[in-house]
């Protein structure tokens, strides 16, 4: 009898107890877990799995009991073998190249992730500084691109265009009864390597893992999901796991993303669904038509909008000048898509807060034909309101489409930042001309995915545009040696540090939307995090190995803006009353003003 009885099981009491996320912030541990599986449906499930860490008791009641080597190896004892076999793989693989090291590391980490979830994810949160470059950029670049070659086991969910009218039954095909986070991307723009297609799918689960990582989101309730709605990618159009068809256009398109959309919110209300890396043309269209009716952001233009803001104002800061310089600042932004126009968004968004009328401040915006002017034929509506007056060019000595170098000659800005994703375009000229910028301290933010797309290595930037400069970086670089002791900071200049916190503070508040107010707030709290004595030595960013308590502040500012917004309709048994005294306990403590309300 007691083996028809559904017991609580250990096996996930003890994973869940892990997963509870930092100290400091809420848990988001569901109620008992019941196990239904027995025997190998329990080992071959990734879920549940503990390979041979389960005790004899167990062993007996889930009837496994022949089906494993007879020694039982502690989960400790399992993590220090796993962590030796990737310490000695690093060593065997020494002298090989960066892309073969990289993918053998992804290999080992990914077979792991297919077997043992609980052991993953305490590996991955405990060495996440190490392995973030693995999971996440560069190396998950390197994944997608070479996605069909390595697939052996499926992760999420796969639709494409050959489901339009069936999504809504598919969704209940996904095992698990909850789901908190959804990643989605259509694969047409991936890090800085374009189509991909359906190899894409590796960016919703590297970001699914630092959901868990960071935000301490249950694993068993993540859910990344591939729209493949076929591909541009000639080489790909002729063999690969995705659709041999071209992209959908126009209603054909829009039409399978509602549909998606629709059947995710009917299963799963509350879920908070992040678009990412859809190419520019769908981007900012799928961000308005879906804003004010499902909880969703689109990280590529609003993750990314406050961790660049955040590098901005640091920067102001680490000049030594009062945060409200930041609208004099003279800034050139070299990529006018979805990232390039959510931090100017952002930007002026601050500015306008900071001097209360409309902005016209000195930020410069370039794309692959130059410097964007009002007298520019066909700008796209989402950067028009950043195209320069031809009068304010002229005076520099510009005019429309000037090219990079000479914008950045002629207006000697503050801070040079590249979200275009062409690799090296920061090039030693481009780099040199920043020494004579205005500021004895600017800053070069390479933005750009992955690191052989960044506009410049962080050797380049300090080696031509000087010692003294701030450097930032989307992928990871060593610091850099300087000699006689001196150190190049390098920041990873990286939506990272915001999008688990803009999730977290959206579950726990159980937010309708996620507002502007919820992503200024998160963005304030990221900028405001770092001590003056940080900023004076370029550290614009919190260490990867403080991921977790910044992604808890961040959740909580979310959280925050959501209740002041009366947006938050509470959590299980939380409620929005509830949230609302919380949040108001919270406030007063907190006298701090508002960061940029100064
Ligand atoms: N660090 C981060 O957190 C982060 C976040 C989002 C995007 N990104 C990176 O930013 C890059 C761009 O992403 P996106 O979504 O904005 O792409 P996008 O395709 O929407 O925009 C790219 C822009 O770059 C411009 N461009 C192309 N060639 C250029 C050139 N030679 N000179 C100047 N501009 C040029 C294009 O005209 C376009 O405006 C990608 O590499 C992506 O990985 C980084
Ligand atoms: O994925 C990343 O590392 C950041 C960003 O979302 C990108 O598209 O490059
Ligand atoms: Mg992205």
């Amino acid at each position: 009898m007691w083996r028809k009885t559904v017991a609580r099981s250990a096996v996930m009491a003890g994973k869940l107890r892990r997963f509870s996320i930092c100290a400091s912030s809420p848990s988001l541990i569901p109620g008992p877990c019941i196990v239904h599986k027995r025997g190998a449906d329990i080992l071959h499930d990734p879920w549940f799995n503990k390979d041979t860490g389960f005790p004899l008791t167990e062993r007996d009641r889930l009837g496994l009991r022949g089906l494993l080597p007879p020694r039982v190896i502690s989960f400790e004892q399992q993590y220090d073998r796993f962590m030796e076999s990737y310490r000695s793989l690093e060593k065997n693989t020494a002298g090989q190249s960066d892309g073969v090291v990289s993918l053998a590391k992804w290999r080992i980490l990914n077979r792991l992730h297919d077997r043992n979830e609980t052991l993953y994810y305490r590996v991955l949160i405990d060495n996440i500084k190490d392995f973030a470059p693995i999971i996440y950029t560069p190396t998950v670049g390197l994944v997608c691109q070479n996605y069909s070659g390595l697939f052996r086991r499926p992760r999420g969910m796969y639709f494409s265009a050959k489901d339009k009218g069936e999504m809504m039954s598919m969704i209940y095909n996904w095992p698990a009864p909850e789901v908190d986070m959804v990643v989605l991307t259509d694969g047409s723009r991936i890090l800085g390597l374009g189509d991909l297609g359906v190899q894409g799918i590796g960016i919703p689960i590297g970001k699914l893992d630092m959901y868990v990582a960071a935000a301490g989101i249950n694993p068993q309730r993540v859910l990344p999901i591939m729209l493949d709605v076929g591909t541009n990618n000639e080489k790909l159009l002729e063999d690969h796991l995705g659709l041999r068809e071209r992209r959908l256009e126009g209603e054909e398109y829009i039409s399978v993303v509602d549909e998606l959309m629709e059947a995710l919110h009917a299963r799963w209300p509350k879920a908070i669904v992040q678009f990412e890396d859809f190419q520019f043309k769908w981007a900012f269209e799928t961000l308005q038509r879906y804003r004010t009716k499902y909880c969703m952001f689109n990280d590529d233009i609003q993750g990314t909008a406050g961790v660049a803001l955040a590098g901005l104002l640091g920067t102001v800061r680490a000049q030594g000048l009062p945060l409200s310089d930041f609208v004099n600042q003279k800034i050139v932004v070299v990529g006018a898509g979805s990232a390039g126009l959510g931090v100017l968004n952002m930007a002026f968004q601050a500015v306008s807060r900071m001097t209360g009328k409309t902005a016209n401040p000195q930020f410069f915006l370039i794309d692959k034909d130059g410097l964007i002017t009002k007298e520019r034929n066909g700008v796209d509506p989402s950067a028009a309101p950043f195209a320069k007056a031809i009068g304010e060019v002229q005076s520099l000595g510009l005019r429309e489409g000037s090219d990079l170098l000479e914008v950045v000659r002629k207006v000697k800005p503050l801070v040079l930042l590249g979200l275009s994703g062409v690799g090296g375009i920061f090039n030693e000229q481009v780099l040199k001309a920043m020494r004579d910028s205005d500021s004895p301290k600017p800053a070069i933010f390479a933005m750009s995915n992955p690191t052989t797309n960044a506009e410049c290595t962080a050797a380049d930037a300090f080696k031509h545009a000087g010692e003294k400069i701030v450097f930032g970086s989307g992928s990871p670089f060593q610091h850099v040696d300087l000699g006689n002791g001196k150190v190049g900071h390098v920041n990873q200049a990286n939506n990272m540090y915001l999008f688990p916190g803009i999730g977290l503070g959206g579950l726990l508040s159980g937010a309708r939307i996620i507002s502007d107010g919820m992503l200024q707030a998160a963005a304030e709290c990221l900028a405001s995090y770092m001590t003056e004595a940080d900023i004076q030595k370029g550290i614009l960013y919190p260490s990867l190995d403080s991921i977790r308590h910044i992604t808890a502040e961040v959740g909580a500012a979310v959280l925050r803006a959501a209740v002041a917004e009366d947006l938050a309709e509470g959590r299980g048994e939380v409620g929005p009353k509830e949230l609302g005294h919380m949040s108001k306990v919270r406030s007063n403590l907190e006298s701090k003003a508002h960061f940029l309300s100064l």
